[in-house]
């Protein structure tokens, strides 16, 4: 039986892993890149890439249906499920060649094709029958959707977000389960795209979002849209002969609903479970995934790391990115270690509204009894909002009512993707309300808006006075 030695061995290329063996090249070239599935990535494959771009078409279709109060109208839109599809497909594909092509330029004696699993902290067993002995090794094997036994009765009409990916056409009809990112993204877009969906989604909860306040906003304008369940009771559910049935539970009594497909997304799930953990001398958390320092991405004082969705924190690409970064740096230095700072939480969903959180949620302020003040603007009335007929959604900010700084954000509503920068990046440079107030605000922008939501903030922390209702001086309809 062969066995490889190496000082860095990183169980999977996917972004935490990829950008893990950049870092570990930066100082040595001894390292092993392992891989079983096909290169490309999970963001770009059936991701971040392809799903940003379904949503693209949808919004296409989608944009000359809202104009009549502009006195601009147009006729319904012509949509081709399998140009949209083949559109997708296309452009997808060209992303994941630019990863593909990246990691085939690497040395081909650094990349194995194989399944790894944990024999000890310091070996892995290949599923080619080889050996790696490592100085170090890095757990970067992402997620799968977790699908829980109770869907199983949906059987080849189950599917995930890789299925959707791969179609030629669009369906007639699709069930999602799960109002997280996944099924908001995707339920929205395949209904703007004339797919009868339904959304079943548990204890009202819609993405991320905590705050009760904006909960309730994005759950009323989804619910405005398309037929929107957050909280179903769904009792009952099968295959049918040509798709699937389900029994809701509706105030008027039982209803059964059939779809072509169900799509299931409930959640994701670290691939930590088939690794072998617990032939090393990791300790795990209740959900199996070791206990590791977010700083170092070490796991306990062992030379193992982990990076990405694996460590189940938060599974985001920019996320898997810095931790693969992080994780590279120390397996190549191990033992010395370097703490790295992590960047401000920042999150975005590519709803119509979006939604985006910054910083410290409010479940999490309001968990740790944190003395938080918060402010807030209801775009329904802010002026760039309404002039572009986008005016939809709230934006609640949240500060310390002690120091005054700047904690966190919950939002629905207009260009919530930009908004959500300049907060995280504020955040990271440790501004306060006040600070923030001083900087330029244009006119008339979304941005303005903003700036209301932190002067009540900034008000309420009795650090500035409040702004007069319709402020005429800071731009009509600011
Ligand atoms: C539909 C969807 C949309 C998304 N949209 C966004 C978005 O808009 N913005 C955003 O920031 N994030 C988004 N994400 C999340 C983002 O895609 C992930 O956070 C990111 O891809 C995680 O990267 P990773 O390296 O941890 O995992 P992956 O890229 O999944 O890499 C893990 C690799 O490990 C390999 N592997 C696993 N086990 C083993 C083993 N035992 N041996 C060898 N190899 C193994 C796998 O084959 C895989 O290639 C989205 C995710 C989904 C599913
Ligand atoms: N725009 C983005 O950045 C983006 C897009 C897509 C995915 N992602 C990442 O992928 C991760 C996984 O996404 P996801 O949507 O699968 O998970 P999620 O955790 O965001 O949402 C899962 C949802 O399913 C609900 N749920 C659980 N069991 C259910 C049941 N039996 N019936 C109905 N609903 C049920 C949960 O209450 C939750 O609201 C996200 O957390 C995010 O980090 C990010």
């Amino acid at each position: 039986m062969t066995t490889l030695r190496t000082k860095v061995a990183i169980i999977g290329a996917g972004s935490a892993g990829m950008r893990a063996y950049r870092e570990v090249t930066k100082t040595t070239d001894d390292v092993l890149l392992i891989e079983d599935g096909p290169y490309g990535t999970t963001c770009a494959r059936v991701g971040c890439m392809p799903s940003k771009l379904l949503i693209a078409a949808a919004e296409a279709a989608h944009a000359g249906q809202h104009t009549q109060a502009m006195g601009v109208t147009y006729d319904a839109p012509t949509i081709d499920g399998a140009a949209v599809m083949d559109r997708v497909r296309r452009e997808r594909d060209r992303f994941v060649g630019f990863v593909e092509d990246t990691v085939e330029d690497w040395p081909e004696h650094q990349r194995i094709r194989a399944r790894a699993t944990f024999e000890a902290d310091n070996r892995l067993a290949l599923s080619d029958g080889r050996t790696v002995e490592a100085e170090a090794i890095i757990i970067a094997t992402g997620s799968r959707p977790n699908i829980l036994p109770f869907f199983e009765n949906f059987g080849d009409r189950l599917i995930v977000n890789d299925d959707v990916f791969s179609w030629d056409d669009l369906p007639g009809s699709v069930a999602v389960f799960g109002a997280g990112v996944i099924g908001l993204e995707l339920g929205q877009a395949l209904h703007r795209l004339g797919v009868k969906v339904s959304l079943f989604g548990r204890d009202n909860l819609v993405g991320p979002l905590s705050d009760p306040e904006v909960l309730a906003r994005a759950n009323a304008l989804f619910a405005d849209e398309f037929d929107f369940h957050p909280h179903a009771d769904v009792q009952n559910h099968r295959r049918t002969q040509t798709g699937v049935a389900l029994d809701l539970v509706t105030k008027s009594g039982m209803q059964t609903l059939e779809y072509d497909f169900a799509l299931i997304a409930t959640g994701r799930r670290p691939n930590v479970d088939t690794l072998g953990l617990e032939t090393t001398s990791l300790e795990m958390d209740a959900r199996g995934v070791p206990l590791f320092d977010v700083q170092t991405g070490q796991c306990g004082t062992a030379p193992i790391f982990i990076a990405g969705d694996a460590n189940n924190i938060i599974p985001l690409l920019h996320e898997a990115a810095d931790e693969g970064m992080c994780a590279g740096y120390n397996a190549a230095h191990y033992p010395d270690i370097r703490r790295f700072v992590k960047s401000a939480p920042i999150s975005v969903v590519f709803s119509d509204p979006q939604i985006m959180m910054v910083g410290e949620t409010h479940r999490a302020l309001t968990e740790r009894h944190a003395d938080f003040v918060v402010g807030e603007v209801d775009w329904s009335d802010q002026g760039r909002a309404r002039v572009m007929g986008v005016n939809k959604g709230l934006l609640r900010v949240y500060g310390d009512r002690i120091t005054g700084s700047f904690l966190g954000a919950e939002m629905i509503g207009p260009r919530a993707e930009h908004l959500a920068h300049l907060l995280a990046w504020s955040l990271q440079s440790h501004l306060t309300v006040g600070e923030m107030l001083d900087r330029p605000f244009y006119h008339p922008v979304i941005e303005e808006g903003l700036r209301t939501a932190l002067r009540i903030l900034n008000a309420n922390m009795q650090m500035g006075a409040m702004p007069p209702s319709r402020c005429i001086d800071c731009g009509p309809g600011a």
